[in-house]
């Protein structure tokens, strides 16, 4: 740990609902208990129901914004979402290699509306400059199966995918999300460049899961700069994030955001979570 608390910064878009992106990040580092900072990539107009417009930030003020806080308050690790270009994903790899700090990316590509957050030209640069300084990267099956160029049907398949993510394209750990299967549990895959960890949980029948890709991801930043392993990271991850959907907040006319205090409510007597329900 560099400083007197551990320290996360987040480099990604915005999310003025508060679900996802950045602001998402924020709140769960604050529930982890690290101090959290954040250079802004995309300012995205979005909502629970789909995304309204996007303005992307200069690449050299994205750099700017990194500098500012690399040279005054290091981060024990950095996170990223969305990156919209090929142009900021290089900027953002040379900071994270000139800096040589602990890296998750999230390869955020397209959110749950169906709206595209990357260009799609950029899948090259990803793979090439991102990917090889990962610590962990966590994308969920779509991700996973551009990444890869190929269809993931069941778990074995995505345990596949991540240890092809590690092996082939250089990441240290990869993480594949069970979000998106169509079964009855939820399973994330790691391969952390020993071996596959399964952590399943039952589905949880909802719509409300606007940002749990965000929330996981910071969570496993969070657990990374505290000095904890990358399988003690997403085993809090999934734990965290199941909580977070349990007990989400049914806010907004679309998908919801899940509730970022979720894993405080496990503990209390049932009335007392009563509105969550
Ligand atoms: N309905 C659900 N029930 C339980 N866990 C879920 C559900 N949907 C997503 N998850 C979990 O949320 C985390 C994020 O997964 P996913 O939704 O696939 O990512 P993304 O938001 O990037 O699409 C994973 O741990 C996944 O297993
Ligand atoms: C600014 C921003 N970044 C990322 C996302 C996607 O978030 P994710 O956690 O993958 O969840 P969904 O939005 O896909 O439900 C986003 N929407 N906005």
């Amino acid at each position: 740990m560099k400083h007197s608390i551990p320290t996360v910064l987040t480099i990604a878009g915005t999310d003025p609902t508060g679900g996802a992106g950045i602001q998402a990040d924020l709140k769960t580092f604050q529930e982890r208990e690290v101090y959290g900072m954040s250079v802004v990539t995309s300012i995205v107009a979005q909502n629970t129901v789909g995304v309204q417009d996007v303005e992307h930030l200069p690449a050299d003020f994205i750099q700017k914004q990194i500098e500012s806080v690399l040279v005054d308050i290091s981060p024990d690790v950095i996170k990223t979402g969305m990156i919209a270009t090929s142009e900021m994903m290089v900027i953002i790899a040379e900071a994270i290699d000139k800096y040589s700090i602990p890296y998750v990316i999230d390869p955020v590509m397209v959110a749950k509306s169906g709206d595209h957050l990357m260009d799609v030209n950029s899948k090259q640069t990803m793979i090439d400059r991102l990917l090889p300084l990962a610590t962990v990267v966590t994308p969920n099956i779509p991700e996973a199966e551009v990444l890869l160029s190929e269809s993931i049907e069941s778990v074995a398949e995505a345990e596949d995918a991540a240890r092809r993510i590690v092996h082939e394209l250089g990441a240290n750990a990869a993480v594949v999300k069970g979000g998106h299967h169509v079964n009855d549990e939820a399973v994330d895959v790691l391969y952390d460049g020993a071996g596959i960890h399964r952590f399943p949980t039952a589905r949880i029948n909802t719509k409300h899961t606007h940002g749990t890709g965000c929330t996981y991801s910071a969570v496993i930043a969070a657990e990374l700069a505290k000095g904890n392993s990358v399988y003690d990271a997403v085993k809090t991850a999934k734990l965290f994030i199941t909580d977070a959907i349990r007990y989400s907040l049914k806010l907004g006319k679309g998908n919801g955001p899940t509730n970022h205090w979720g894993y405080r409510l496990q503990g209390l007597p049932k009335r007392n979570r009563r509105i969550f329900q």
